[in-house]
């Protein structure tokens, strides 16, 4: 198990000219925080009040910033792991295509940016909770969880479930049940989220030394546990509902969306791989349909709060 108290070594190849603008936006895993983004979003409109749109617009902006800044502080610590995995061996620093410390004072300004116009637009409680967030990612999970134990991504896996917490407290102004209640539903998605993903690239953590639950534990262990999340997953998003926070849009779109979860869970829980060349179908669709499932849950969040505001009922 390998333990990362020191800022990745190895300067690959020799960068001679200025980054590209394409390497510093690579650099804010673009296509992973479209997720946060959104979810930051949605968590801002279903949020019972009214925001003034430039200051929404400021919130979900610094959310973007904070998060792909993170990102990059994520991979300034870590390019000589991800120089190791095909996955990742073509991000700008381990390619060798920009210097580490320019990763460094990119997402540190992009950081400082973000927590500050944040605490300024949309408040200090928001500030405080992305810079938490962005502390989380970066440093909590990356440097001290992710090279140290299996249990990573479970407690990791807070720093992503902020966004829609601060997306509702910029309109509300204080953490009340239906924020903490959006925390937990994607604190409980994260482990299925990655543990699907991990079981396929397995090999490529374990070369790095990364301790992930299938590289530590085994497949076994890895699928029970995803279930076990699963599981628990569909009366958590359902829990709005039953608590009277949400109504039946909402409610019956998390009932078909989480079952639908459960049912690719069970696909991945309760099978064994078939030999080296099982091609883990099963596992890439419960992955891909992780992405999609948050998407369609948290957009049924906000249709159905603008179904309760045109009907009159809030
Ligand atoms: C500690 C928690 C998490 C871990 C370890 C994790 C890990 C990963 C990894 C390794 C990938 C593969 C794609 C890549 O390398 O860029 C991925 C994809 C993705 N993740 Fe996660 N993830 C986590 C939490 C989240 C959260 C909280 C969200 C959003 C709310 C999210 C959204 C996505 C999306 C949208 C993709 C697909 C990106 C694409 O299409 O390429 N992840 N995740
Ligand atoms: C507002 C804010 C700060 C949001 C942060 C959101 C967040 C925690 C997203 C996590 C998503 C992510 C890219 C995990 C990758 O894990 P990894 O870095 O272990 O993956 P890798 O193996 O691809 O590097």
């Amino acid at each position: 198990m390998s333990q990362t108290s020191s800022p990745p070594k190895c300067q690959p190849a020799i960068q001679r000219q200025p980054a590209h603008w394409r390497d510093f936006f690579a650099l804010t895993k673009p296509r992973v925080m479209t997720l946060v983004i959104f979810t930051g979003l949605c968590g801002l409109l279903a949020a019972p009040g009214h925001i003034h749109p430039v200051i929404g617009f400021a919130t979900i902006l610094c959310i973007a910033v904070g998060a792909g800044g993170a990102a990059a502080l994520n991979q300034w610590w870590e390019a000589d792991i991800d120089a190791g995995m095909k996955r990742t061996a073509n991000r700008p620093l381990p390619a060798g295509r920009m210097d580490r410390d320019s990763a460094r004072d990119f997402g540190m300004a992009l950081s400082g940016f973000a927590v500050l116009t944040m605490g300024l637009a949309a408040g200090w409680l928001c500030g405080l909770i992305l810079l938490v967030s962005i502390i989380y990612y970066s440093f909590v999970y990356t440097v001290w969880l992710k090279p140290r134990t299996p249990q990573n991504i479970v407690i990791g896996g807070g720093a992503g479930a902020f966004p829609p917490m601060i997306g509702w407290v910029a309109v509300t102004g204080d953490i009340t049940l239906m924020p903490v209640l959006l925390f937990a539903i994607i604190f409980m998605w994260t482990p299925p989220h990655f543990w699907a993903l991990a079981l396929f690239v397995k090999t490529d953590y374990a070369k790095v030394g990364i301790p992930m639950l299938p590289v530590v534990a085994g497949e076994k262990v890895t699928r029970r546990q995803i279930l076990i999340y699963s599981v628990l997953l569909l009366p958590l998003t359902l829990l709005p509902w039953w608590l009277g926070h949400t109504g039946a849009v909402y409610g019956w779109s998390a009932a078909v969306l989480s079952s639908l979860f459960l049912g690719f869970a069970l696909r991945v829980g309760l099978r064994e791989r078939q030999g080296e060349d099982d091609k883990m179908k099963p596992e890439k669709q419960l992955f891909a349909y992780s992405v999609l499932y948050l998407f369609v849950l948290f957009g049924a969040l906000v249709a159905d709060r603008w179904v309760q505001v045109l009907g009159g009922s809030v």
